[in-house]
């Protein structure tokens, strides 16, 4: 024999009625049923809410009345084809005359509310036996309050379990294949009507199972079952096919609503086992929960949260080492009906906190308030502190309390997120570690716990990309085109969620198609930087990393705030890394302390991997004595084009067009460029070094450096064409080649045009090539050598993605 139990979603509808109906009837063809139902959805909270209406001499309470009768006519219509029932007309008649009591004595008891409520059991069952006895089931109603018999805790009553388990006893001889219960409702011992309180259908499911010895359980809702997060939240949420009731207890009391885990007791004390199933998908996966059970390997079951919750701190002195403190604390919530959801004490005794429903909030700082009246005006404590818009994330699993390293890797997870701990709780079982953060981190949180524990998983990251100029147009096609190789190869999700150029910004929460980001980009809002910080901050995703492929100061200046909000930031742009060394050093301790990261390997040779080599270098132990290099992907293609028979500016234009050169070529030819990126290499070995400290000699004539715009710069160069001519001859007539050189040395450093001899490493540089040579401790005699493409739409965008990639592996 099997009970199975059926809630308000699916008798929500004469269609869901008709699907229960057809379940039933299947399960019925193999084994004896005993059917529980509760109300039709919503109706129960409409019952609740006329009752109070009628409490206040609040009229409308009629209407939601008739409006009551009409649905579930409606209702009864469609199931049976008659319009007007006895029984239906006869529940609205003692409503509505109950009511009528309660609006006249301005009351509404527990005992009276609990008659009212009893109504949406008591029509939902009806309307369910008239549908199969249509159907022609073998099918019998039973008033649950002809048997199950409780005290008179209204509202919440208890089973008197000796009056209960003798009703019951005459079931057993009962041979009708369809047994239907009304969930919930019960009856005192003098036949007043009671009901069993939260998850009351269930407990109704549960006790007949325990009495009538069943084999199974089946609790039947709109949801699979239990899911390893909440599902709205955590797209990638699995379904837990099965749980120990432990493990359902905590899962379920962090705000998973398909299960009341206290309903399930007596079903579980006789080791029935306990199914939840999807009404509407009947044959799909389902969650079993059993009173023991491990898998033995999976650590984390799930990850569960409860929203609207507000912390309640007490601090002071005198509380330390005062035994009846804790208890007049809890004594005087209780007493305020507040309910207790997390409890913290450091063991210096100087505080304790106190998690509470945010409803809550009015009734316990009164009720503390005056509790702790004299101790406050004495001064011996603080008075009672309040933080409200939290929520409580838990992790669950039976299997943690033997493993070392799930809180660690828990708060590291979070802590790289920038959500911040407010409180912390563990059991003695392990079973569960709670923490408390703010409310608008929960989704970050839960998606990000997700990931990291449910490791088979894919890791999302969500860029936000600034700039879609040359640079930033060859990074986004690549990112679409190996969008679902890392995905399926690496277990990596990228999304781009954000864009913007210097009007104009796009976002789209789930990640764009790239396919279409320009048409995309012209449907976005007009928006500036901080329009676009304030979005992309409100969206508050987990691994959030901003992208600037500008050239722009006023982009580069938000990254400080960004890295302090544990956002981490990617760039080719310069400027930030070459700022005074105060500032560079600030946005490296900003990563640190909020465990964002600051990658610009892009910004010394485009996608050679230079200044990761020497963050190995420095990492391992190395010392960087000195560092020779050829730094300009421009310069170098210019000096390896130039011969004299084209006008120079005509190859610098040749530059620009390839991508090699910056949004502003002056700043490549006056060597700015190169002297950013020897400060960069600088930096990056370990030393404090500025701009100013470099020694320069431009190869440029004076009356070029003076150009006030790029037009008149090109002029200049032609009518300084002569110069250019004159370096190349010189060159030439020694068999040399012409290479900006930058170099370190004995803290020395300078940028400057050299003839090289064929006989030097940097002579046989090709087209845009970039060579970096590191003379280390450990390289002493042979340098470390970089070489290649060192400028370029392609290159430098295949740089910035594997600083991303850097970011996703991290
Ligand atoms: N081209 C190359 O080989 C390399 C370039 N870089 C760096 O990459 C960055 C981008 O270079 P390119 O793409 O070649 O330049 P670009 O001029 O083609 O693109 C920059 C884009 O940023 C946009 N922009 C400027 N201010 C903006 C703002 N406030 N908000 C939004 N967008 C804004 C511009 O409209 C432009 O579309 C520069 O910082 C450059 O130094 C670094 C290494 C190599
Ligand atoms: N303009 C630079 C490329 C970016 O850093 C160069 O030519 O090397």
């Amino acid at each position: 024999m099997k009970v199975m139990k059926f809630g308000g979603t699916s008798v929500g509808s004469t269609d869901a009625i008709k699907q229960v109906v057809s379940i039933v009837e299947k399960a019925a063809q193999t084994s004896q049923v005993y059917v529980v139902v509760s109300a039709v959805g919503g109706v129960t909270n409409q019952l609740v809410s006329l009752s109070q209406k009628a409490a206040i001499r609040d009229k409308s309470y009629e209407e939601d009345i008739a409006q009551l009768k009409t649905q579930h006519l409606e209702i009864f219509e469609v199931l049976t084809g008659s319009t007007t029932d006895e029984f239906i007309d006869h529940i609205f008649t003692q409503l509505t005359e109950v009511c009528k009591g309660v609006f006249l004595l301005k009351e509404l008891t527990e005992r009276t509310k609990d008659y009212i409520l009893s109504s949406g059991e008591r029509l939902s069952s009806y309307m369910v036996n008239a549908y199969m006895e249509k159907q022609g089931l073998d099918v019998q109603l039973f008033d649950a309050r002809e048997y199950i018999i409780t005290d008179k805790k209204f509202g919440g009553a208890n089973v008197i379990w000796q009056p209960t388990t003798q009703n019951f006893e005459a079931l057993k001889e009962n041979k009708k294949q369809v047994n239907l219960f009304p969930g919930f409702i019960a009856s005192t011992l003098d036949k007043e009507t009671a009901t069993l309180g939260r998850g009351g259908s269930d407990y109704t499911a549960s006790l007949i199972a325990n009495l009538l010895k069943a084999d199974e359980l089946e609790i039947w809702t709109d949801v699979n079952g239990l899911m390893t997060a909440d599902p709205r939240l955590v797209r990638q949420a699995k379904l837990l096919e099965h749980v120990s009731y432990e493990e359902a207890l905590e899962l379920s009391h962090f705000g998973a609503k398909v299960l009341y885990p206290p309903s399930i007791q007596p079903a579980l004390d006789v080791n029935i086992p306990i199914a939840i199933r999807n009404t509407f998908d009947p044959g799909g996966p389902q969650t079993y929960v059993t009173k023991e059970w491990q898998d033995g390997q999976t650590i984390i079951r799930g990850i569960s949260s409860i929203k609207d919750v507000a912390l309640l701190t007490l601090t002071g002195p005198s509380m330390v080492g005062i035994p009846n403190f804790s208890a007049r604390l809890f004594k005087a919530l209780s007493d305020a009906k507040v309910n207790v959801i997390l409890i913290t004490q450091a063991s210096s005794e100087h505080s304790i906190c106190v998690g509470i429903s945010q409803a809550d909030v009015v009734l316990a700082q009164q009720a503390v308030d005056e509790e702790f009246h004299t101790e406050v005006m004495l001064r011996k404590i603080d008075p009672v502190k309040i933080e409200t818009d939290l929520c409580i994330v838990a992790l669950v699993g039976s299997n943690m309390r033997d493993h070392v390293g799930i809180s660690g890797k828990m708060f590291s997870t979070l802590g790289t997120n920038g959500v911040s701990i407010k409180a912390i709780a563990q059991g003695s079982s392990e079973r569960n570690i709670s923490v408390v953060i703010a409310q608008n981190h929960l989704k970050k949180a839960l998606n990000t716990l997700h990931e990291s524990f449910f490791l088979s998983e894919l890791k999302k990251i969500n860029l936000f990309v600034v700039g879609v100029g040359n640079v930033g147009k060859a990074f986004l096609s690549q990112v679409r085109k190996q969008q679902a190789m890392l995905a399926k190869e690496f277990r990596v999700d990228i999304q781009v969620v954000g864009i913007a150029n210097s009007k104009q910004c796009y976002f789209e929460e789930q990640g764009m198609d790239l396919t279409k980001w320009t048409e995309l980009l012209k449907t976005g809002d007009a928006c500036d930087i901080d329009g676009f910080i304030e979005r992309m901050k409100a969206l508050n995703l987990r691994n959030s990393v901003f992208i600037d492929i500008t050239a722009s100061k006023s982009i580069s200046a938000v990254y400080q705030g960004l890295l302090e909000s544990s956002i981490s930031v990617v760039t080719p742009n310069k400027i930030a890394a070459t700022r005074e060394m105060e500032k560079y050093l600030s946005l490296k301790w900003a990563t640190k302390k909020y465990g964002s990261q600051f990658l610009f390997e892009t910004n010394v040779a485009a996608g050679l991997p230079v200044i990761s080599t020497m963050n190995d270098l420095f990492k391992s132990g190395d010392k960087v004595n000195s560092i020779q290099a050829v730094l300009s992907g421009t310069l170098n293609y210019l000096f390896n084009n130039y011969d004299g028979t084209k006008p120079f500016s005509s190859i610098v234009k040749d530059a620009k067009a390839l991508g090699l050169t910056e949004p502003d070529p002056r700043l490549d030819l006056s060597g700015e460029d190169v002297m950013r990126k020897l400060l960069i290499l600088i930096r990056e070995s370990g030393r404090k070094f500025e701009m100013d400290q470099i020694a320069q000699v431009s190869f440029l004539p004076e009356a070029c450096e003076k150009a006030k715009d790029l037009d008149e710069f090109y002029d200049l160069l032609d009518a300084n064409e002569a110069h250019f001519q004159q370096l190349y001859a010189d060159a030439n007539a020694e068999d040399a080649q012409l290479r900006v050189v930058a170099s370190f040395k004995n803290g020395e450093a300078k940028v400057g045009l050299e003839k090289v001899q064929k006989s030097h490493p940097f002579y046989f540089l090709e087209g845009k090539d970039n060579i970096v040579l590191f003379y280390t401790e450990r390289y002493d005699e042979q340098p470390l050598v970089v070489k290649g493409a060192g400028a370029g739409a392609a290159v430098t965008a295949s740089g910035i993605f594997a600083d991303v990639l850097r970011i996703a592996n991290s």
